[in-house]
């Protein structure tokens, strides 16, 4: 059934962040959330996690309404939000947090089948090799992946990702996103991103929600996401390659994070 937003508005104070978001992600499949700086991203995958609740409107997934407790929802942060000093596999054990609690966590008191989630987990992200090794000196993309095991560890029904590789060179970020996506698919994951970058978007995602001032304005698969519907997303942008809208990104060229620049991302 997957995951159903249902007329979800969202106000501080006077500044309406969502209104009324209704949209659908079938199960199993890899979303994209597209969108200007402050077109409602964030608020979206915070409403989604549970960490900001929303001013009306409900969430679903496969039938049930999630409410406050979000422990089925696994999020990857574009910081990572890793303990530094900690190697991947303990990095990848607090996502345990929720079920085993602080004390047992902070006791090393983890049960084994959790112990061994984490090392499936690493393995599933291809970093059990290096799962003694602290992530200070691990790479960003790799601490992107360990984030990434840390989320699979919750084993989340739903998979939600801010901005994953928005802090990565593009090779990083293209090895991060097939990870991402290839995790997805084998635990069978519904995951729903945002990203910035759209060349990396309509590469990986399937499904795509385009939100503009806090409303959905497009829904749909990639060969729907024409370059119109990126122009109407991301406002009047006249470049010859949003028009053609196959231009392949140089490789050479650093990460793009800047929203209003959307040639240069496509
Ligand atoms: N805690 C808050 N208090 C007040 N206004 C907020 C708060 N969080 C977000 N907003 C406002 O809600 C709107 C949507 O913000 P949001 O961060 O969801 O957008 P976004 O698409 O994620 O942007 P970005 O890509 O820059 O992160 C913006 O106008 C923002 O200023």
């Amino acid at each position: 059934m997957g995951l159903r937003i249902q007329d979800l508005t969202k106000e501080y104070g006077d500044t309406t962040a969502l209104s009324g978001v209704s949209f659908e992600i079938p199960d199993g499949s890899f979303a994209v959330v597209l969108g200007e700086s402050g077109a409602g991203k964030s608020t979206l995958l915070r409403i989604l996690n549970g960490l900001t609740e929303p001013t009306s409107g409900g969430v679903y997934l496969d039938g049930q309404e999630i409410t406050n407790s979000r422990s089925d929802v696994g999020m990857v942060f574009q910081q990572h939000n890793l303990a530094d000093e900690l190697s991947a596999y303990d990095n990848a054990l607090t996502g345990t947090f929720n079920r085993t609690g602080f004390v047992r966590s902070l006791l090393n008191l983890q049960p084994v089948e959790d112990r061994e989630l984490a090392l499936e987990a690493l393995e599933t992200v291809g970093l059990l090799d290096e799962a003694g090794q602290r992530v200070d000196r691990m790479s960003g993309g790799q601490q992107q992946r360990v984030g990434i095991a840390r989320a699979l560890v919750q084993q989340p029904a739903l998979l939600l990702a801010d901005e994953p590789v928005a802090s990565l060179d593009p090779a990083s970020a293209e090895a991060v996103m097939t990870c991402f996506r290839e995790t997805a698919k084998k635990r069978d994951l519904t995951t729903l991103a945002s990203l910035h970058q759209v060349n990396i978007a309509r590469e990986f995602g399937e499904q795509f929600i385009g939100l503009k001032d806090g409303e959905v304005m497009f829904v749909g698969s990639r060969s729907e996401l024409t370059p119109s519907i990126l122009e109407e997303i991301y406002g009047e942008i006249q470049t010859e390659e949003l028009r053609e809208g196959t231009e392949t990104p140089d490789s050479n060229e650093p990460t793009q994070t800047n929203a209003s620049d959307i040639g240069a991302r496509l």
